[in-house]
This record gives C-alpha cells, structure tokens and sequence, in this order.
C-alpha cells in the first residue's frame, strides 16, 4: 500500500481539526476555520516503509461541492470519528457514524473496516463538565468492535500522535492481509494449470 486515506468525521465543534492540526504540527492553535475542507497530504514512515497520507477533514458548514457523506465513507481507508466528551448530542453522532460507517463498506465494498474505526472522545481537559462517561464509549466501542481513546488535543499530543500511526499501522497490515489472501488463491490456480498440464501432458505422450 502506498497511499493510507483517514477521513476524520464527528459533529460541529468537536475539534476534528485540531486534532489534525495537533498531529501534523504539533501545535494546538485554539481556532479553526470550519468553511472549507481540508485534504492534508504528508508523506510518512510506517513501520519502516514510506507512504503517503491523505487526511481529510471536511467541513461542518454546507459548502460547495462538499462530498456526501457517503462518498467520504467510501473515499478512506480509515476512520477517526471524534466527539466531545461534553456534548452528549456529539457522541449520540458519533454512535450513528459509527454504524454507517460499517453499513456503507461491508454494503458496498464488502469490506470490514472495524479495525480501522477509532472512536475518540476530545476534550479531556473538560472533565469537569462531563456528559459522556468512559463507560458508555467503551461499551460502543466493544458492541462495534472499534478502538476507543479519550483525550484533549489541546494538552495531549503524544495520544493524538499514537491514534494516527495506530491507524496508519493498521491500514497497513489490512492490505497485506487483503494481498496474503488474494496470492495464495493465485498460486493455487497456477499450480493447478502446472498439474493439468503435467497430466495431460503425460496422457499425450503415452498415447
Ligand atoms: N477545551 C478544549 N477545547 C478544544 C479541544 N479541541 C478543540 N477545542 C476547541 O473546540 C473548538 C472547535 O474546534 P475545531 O477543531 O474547530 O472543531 P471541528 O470539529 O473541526 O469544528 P468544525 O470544523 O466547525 O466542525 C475550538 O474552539 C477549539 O479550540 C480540546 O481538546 N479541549
């Protein structure tokens, strides 16, 4: 795989860009534009091997030519579904795109994307205003088989760094999977031609 796609999706204000913004520069700038989409390209390492990231961050206000939800589903590889840990009505979102987001692929391109859902609870930092408890995004996680952290992009940028590369590494590994599986079905027919071909082969000679 040369090209890793992760759409970032999550309702308005959830701090989907600054979670872009904290692990592409390190920085947590405080305020975004949220008229336009953003698609970062940046080329990474991952685990030793150079590919290239897209990273879309579409945005929350209509705009023009805006994809639907459901081309952007089926455009990634990867999903970061963000909500704010503060906003109950955020995670009620997250739950439905979540679901969706197994609906559109293993509907349409058949294929199970779990391990490349992560569910990320922002805004840790607002502990104290609560509404979404670390058990009931746990319990999401696990009924859809998704990975679950909870953090603050504005104090955290190891965690925020960790959710990428996990993704990417894990983007990875499915197509190697995906290859492993198409390959050994390919040598099989092959050798299968060389054994038809050997006993026909045969056949011809002793007649
Ligand atoms: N306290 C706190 N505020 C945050 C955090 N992350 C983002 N914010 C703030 O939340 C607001 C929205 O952040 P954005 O990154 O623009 O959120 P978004 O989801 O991209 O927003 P839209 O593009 O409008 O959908 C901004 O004021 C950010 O400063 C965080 O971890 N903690």
């Amino acid at each position: 795989m040369n090209e890793i796609k992760i759409c970032v999706l999550g309702s308005e204000g959830v701090g989907k860009s600054a979670l872009v913004v904290r692990f592409l520069t390190r920085r947590f700038i405080g305020e975004y534009s949220s008229s336009s989409e953003c698609i970062y390209r940046k080329r990474v390492s991952v685990d030793g091997r150079q590919v290239n990231l897209e990273l879309y961050d579409p945005c929350s206000q209509p705009c023009d030519g805006r994809p639907s939800l459901n081309d952007q589903i089926l455009w990634a590889d990867g999903f970061v579904v963000v909500y704010d840990i503060s906003d109950h009505s955020s995670f009620i979102t997250a739950k439905a795109l979540v679901h969706l987001i197994r609906q559109v692929h293993l509907g349409t391109t058949k294929r199970d994307v779990d391990s490349l859902i992560f569910l990320v609870g922002n805004k840790q930092d607002l502990c104290h205003l609560r509404e979404v408890g670390r058990e009931e995004a746990q319990r999401l996680a696990a009924e859809s088989h998704c990975h679950f952290y909870e953090l603050s992009a504005a104090e955290h940028y190891q965690e925020v760094a960790l959710i990428f590369t996990k993704m990417m590494q894990n983007a990875c590994l499915d197509s190697k999977a995906k290859e492993r599986r198409r390959r050994p079905s390919g040598s099989k027919s092959k050798s299968m031609v060389k054994l038809i071909n050997n006993v026909f082969g045969k056949r011809r000679k002793s007649v």
